[in-house]
């Protein structure tokens, strides 16, 4: 069996790894794994990952979790082109610097709107207007934070070139857009940075990876979504309380 993701396109770690996967050309079987329909909860899935979360990359006996892992992985073994996670000593440093950043600052943060817009009300939860409030206040302070320590004058976050730290932060800052919340007006350089990586990576490939997020908040108003199995409930209540 060759490389196998298991991924859901709603999730952002799993968009970062499948654009990568498809933008190096990289061969791979995707395993949807549903996260609404509950699937990542399953005695299957469980046996892949026993923390019943994706991303996950399975290559032969080999698995493995946490989106930069994959990506740190994939890039080593396809020897994908060296910007993306530089050989330079320095270079390299200041990708993992963003990423550390980016797992306390960004990841938890941006995530959230998902949770008080679509699936809290999806499963009749509805999260408190004071954390939603907080929650944009922690995004203002994560963009300006962004801007001013990683972008400053760089064209990438890293520096010159697109490295797996700008694709990381586009996948993270996008879910709350999908959900009409465009936290990019009134930032140019923020918007000059997103159309820099949109671009390299291609209109068509990020329309792909996008449009199941993009879609969902009018699925939620249609009530097309599927509302996830009681199974599922407790997690997701558990998740939503931690909301901060
Ligand atoms: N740090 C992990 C985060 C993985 C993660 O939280 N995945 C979410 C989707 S974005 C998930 O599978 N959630 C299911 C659950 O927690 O029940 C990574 O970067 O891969």
């Amino acid at each position: 069996m060759g490389l196998e993701l298991y991924l859901d396109l709603l999730s952002q770690p799993s968009r970062a790894v499948y654009i990568f996967a498809k933008k190096n050309g990289i061969p791979f079987q995707l395993r949807t794994v549903d996260l609404l329909k509950g699937q990542h909860l399953s005695e299957q899935f469980s046996q892949v990952n026993c923390l019943k979360k994706v991303p996950v990359l399975k290559d032969g006996s080999f698995v493995l979790t946490e989106s930069t892992a994959i990506l740190i992985y994939l890039s080593s073994k396809y020897q994908v082109a060296d910007h993306w996670y530089p050989a330079d000593l320095q270079a390299r440093a200041q990708v993992h610097e963003y990423l550390g950043w980016h797992a306390d600052n960004i990841r938890g943060t941006f995530g959230v709107l998902l949770w008080t817009k679509v699936l809290g009300p999806l499963i009749g939860v509805q999260v408190p207007e004071e954390k939603v409030e907080r929650n944009r206040n922690s995004m203002v302070l994560a963009l300006q934070r962004l801007e001013d320590k990683f972008l400053r004058d760089r064209a990438f976050i890293a520096g010159q070139q697109v490295t797996l730290a700008d694709l990381m932060s586009l996948e993270e800052l996008i879910q709350p857009v999908a959900l009409g919340c465009n936290l990019f007006e009134g930032r140019p350089q923020l918007t000059a940075w997103r159309e820099r990586v949109e671009a390299f990576l291609g209109a068509e490939l990020c329309q792909e990876a996008h449009n199941p997020i993009m879609s969902v908040l009018g699925q939620a108003a249609k009530k097309t979504l599927p509302v996830p199995p009681p199974e599922a409930h407790a997690s997701m209540m558990l998740r939503i309380a931690r909301i901060p």
